[in-house]
């Protein structure tokens, strides 16, 4: 099993260089040379199972050599062991034909834990057998940063610089990433928005004197191994409703595309999935682009779903991949054009091929308000402001094939939106109850390149 660049000009890797390597060096993301299918037989055979088994089939023709089967079980074994539900990611029923997937029952209550988890673990089995040491750097609009952190904390091989927007995540999601005490655990509060903050990692990643110097890592969704554990849930949840022998559909609440990508790669694999829906908030550009192709950038509005408060949308280049028949070069002109001119037209047949596969819809802030508390009047489920986005817009694509949305955080870590909404106010799980009452440990940053290296290069004496 390879992996090459969406730009094509990158050497192609194995899963465990993908996975350490992180953004390929011509600035382009990792993805499998061929996406490994499971038949009907071997999807109906995952319905029922726990979630551990499940993950270690859907993944396993994914990683090649890199671990043996044992070693990848007791892995994943690990990874999930610290969930707050046995289900892992449980199904509720919304309506007659509508399911939410609840992914919020990790460590630091959103999906993100699903992949972080597990990459915690890998990266760790990897450095200990090379006994290399690696300099993780991370972006975050609030929900990534929190599980890294709790991924990587304490490792002795490894640093964790979290750049976070200042004044622009929750302050449950802010104390997630500034209370830990390690003193390997680096969050920044960069000046800018998420965009800022993801575009100076990927400039650090596009300077290879820094890179190589401080042995730079990503766990952003720009590494695959995030995309490979966020495609398990597509298959656990499809299989508990009938699949493979009817279709399901999923809706997706959507920022920098990797939780939509899984689902799509799900779909590729051969998953019976019907719509793929990409559920914005007003920070639209993805749905904009999927009905007119254009991806045009605009400035971030601050929003009450603040973790998807993004324009542009990392994982989104990986479809584009496909979209344009796995022409590399294509691919790096469209997202030089986007560096030049904050834009880029699809052309006619590669929009035709994301229209076959993706719908869409936005939601406003007082629809997701709206949503918030609808759902809470009907189904009894308090959802974040993301999971809101999520149902408001799968209301308007329901069909004949039940649909999943995807739940994407704790309703607790975002308590001001949901208590606006409903009144309520959403506790916090007992074990992070002394949250408020922690020191936090802080950095404040301006969203300058050399600024930043110079800071990573000073904390980890590279
Ligand atoms: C709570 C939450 N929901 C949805 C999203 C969107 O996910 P993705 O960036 O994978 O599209 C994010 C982060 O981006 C998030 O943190
Ligand atoms: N919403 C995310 C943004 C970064 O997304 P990623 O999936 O690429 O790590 C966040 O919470 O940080």
């Amino acid at each position: 099993m390879q992996y090459i660049s969406t730009r094509g000009a990158a050497p192609a890797l194995t899963f465990e260089q993908a996975m350490l390597t992180g953004l390929a060096r011509d600035g382009g993301l990792y993805v499998p040379e061929t996406v490994p299918t499971m038949n009907e037989g071997e999807i109906a055979a995952l319905a029922g199972l726990p979630y551990e088994e499940i993950a270690f089939r859907v993944m396993r023709p994914f990683i090649g050599e890199t671990f043996t089967d044992d070693e990848f079980k007791a892995l994943i074994a690990k990874a999930y062991a610290g969930f707050g539900h046995d289900a892992r990611a449980p199904l509720k029923q919304l309506g007659p034909n509508h399911f939410l997937l609840e992914l919020f029952h990790g460590p630091t209550l959103a999906f993100k834990d699903f992949a972080m988890q597990l990459i915690g673990q890998l990266f760790q089995a990897s450095l200990s057998r090379s006994g290399d040491r690696v300099t993780i750097v991370g972006a975050t609009s609030g929900d990534t940063g929190s599980a890294a952190i709790e991924a990587f904390r304490g490792l002795k091989n490894v640093d964790v610089f979290i750049l976070f927007p200042h004044g622009r995540v929750s302050e449950v999601q802010r104390r997630q990433m500034t209370t830990p005490a390690d003193a390997n655990v680096h969050a920044l509060a960069v000046d800018g928005d998420f965009d800022t903050c993801q575009g100076l990692l990927k400039d650090m990643f596009n300077d290879f004197d820094f890179r190589d110097r401080v042995r730079l890592a990503g766990v952003n969704s720009i590494n695959w191994a995030r995309v490979l554990a966020q495609v398990v849930y597509y298959f656990s949840a499809a299989t508990s409703l009938g699949a493979p022998h009817r279709a399901v559909d999923f809706t997706v609440p959507t920022g920098n595309f990797g939780d939509i990508f899984a689902g799509y790669i799900a779909k590729t694999m051969g998953l019976p999935i019907g719509k793929l829906v990409v559920a914005t908030n007003q920070n639209d550009i993805l749905h904009r682009c999927l009905t007119t192709g254009v991806y045009q950038t605009e400035s971030v509005l601050p929003s009450i779903s603040p973790s998807m408060d993004i324009q542009v949308s990392s994982n989104f280049e990986r479809v584009l991949f496909d979209a344009y028949g796995r022409d590399g070069r294509a691919v790096a002109q469209l997202m030089d054009e986007l560096k030049g001119t904050g834009k880029f037209t699809v052309s006619q047949g590669a929009l035709q091929s994301l229209q076959d596969t993706f719908e869409s819809g936005r939601v406003s802030e007082e629809g997701t308000s709206a949503s918030i508390k609808r759902t809470l009047a009907h189904s009894a489920e308090l959802l974040c402001p993301h999971s809101a986005v999520g149902v408001a817009v799968a209301e308007n694509h329901l069909g004949a094939n039940p649909m999943v949305t995807l739940a994407t955080a704790h309703p607790a870590k975002f308590p001001a939106a949901v208590e606006e909404a409903t009144g309520i106010h959403p506790a916090l799980p007992p074990r992070m109850g002394d949250l408020f009452d922690r020191p936090e440990r802080v950095t404040r940053m301006p969203g300058d390149l050399k600024a930043l290296e110079a800071l990573i290069l000073e904390r980890t004496g590279a």
